[in-house]
């Protein structure tokens, strides 16, 4: 299953106009791994994301998805491995309805009506929000258009799912919900979030970033325990590992 693999090898870049944002970073990540990216904030975790799909190329370094090196000939098959979903719904919602949306991408791919039904549907169904199909994205609340996003996504059915801030407005309910979701995909997860909680629900491994270097990267648990190094990086234990201040024993 290579071309489930993440590769990223000293990885720099500069904005436009001179920020250093990623100062050189690498890693791997193998198929079925579930991973967080944190930092404070402007570390460099969009950016970062944001050339896993190449929206944005390296200054120098490079990114390989499975068998294919980022570079013009390969991003339009990188796409429909790697599923971005992204901090703003608002920038992946732009048909007349929830169910053009989530359709964009298979019809995009060529699929059949009938295909593109099913995979509608499935994704819809995954994150709740089959009764919205009918509606256009702009009347939806701002966690409605959260799931429907994530939707747009999941019609692809990508083999690597990444995900920016997932939680950000979800009630409890969808917040569980997602948690659920992300359990249920099988393939390669990398989710960047403030969400220490999140992390601590759902993913194995964290790769700490500060000023657009890598300052850690290893298990969770060894991470969290840290406290050195997330203080060093602008972090906190997640709130379900902080001893309770009355007395002392554990959250949850
Ligand atoms: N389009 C841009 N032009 C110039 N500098 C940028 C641009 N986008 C981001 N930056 C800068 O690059 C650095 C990394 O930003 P990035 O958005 O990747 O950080 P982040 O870790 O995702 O932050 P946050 O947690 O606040 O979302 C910051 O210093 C930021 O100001």
């Amino acid at each position: 299953m290579s071309h489930h693999l993440v590769e990223v090898s000293e990885l720099v870049h500069h904005y436009p106009d001179g920020t250093p944002a990623l100062r050189g970073i690498s890693f791997r990540i193998c198929h079925g791994e579930s991973v967080a990216v944190v930092g404070a904030n402007g570390a460099g975790k969009s950016t970062l994301l944001l050339h896993l799909n190449g929206y944005l190329a390296p200054t120098s370094g490079t990114v390989r998805i499975g068998d294919f090196p980022m570079n013009d000939e390969t991003v339009r098959e990188i796409r429909r491995t790697v599923g971005m979903v992204f901090q703003d719904p608002d920038d992946q919602l732009f048909m007349p309805t929830v169910y053009d949306d989530v359709a964009f991408g298979p019809r995009n791919l060529g699929f059949p009506d009938y295909e593109v039904e099913r995979r509608v549907t499935a994704a819809l169904e995954k994150v709740g929000a089959g009764h919205l199909k009918g509606k256009p994205p702009y009347h939806l609340s701002g966690g409605e258009k959260r799931r429907v996003a994530i939707a747009t996504v999941l019609s692809m059915e990508p083999a690597i799912l990444v995900m920016d801030e997932p939680t950000t407005g979800l009630d409890p309910f969808a917040r569980r919900q997602l948690i659920s979701l992300v359990r249920e995909f099988e393939h390669t997860r990398i989710i960047v979030t403030h969400d220490l909680d999140l992390v601590a629900t759902l993913c194995e491994r964290i790769i700490v970033l500060k000023d657009g270097t890598i300052a850690a990267d290893g298990p969770a648990g060894e991470i969290f325990r840290d406290g050195k190094l997330l203080a060093s990086c602008r972090l906190e234990q997640p709130l379900s590992m902080q001893g309770c201040p009355r007395c002392g024993g554990m959250a949850g």
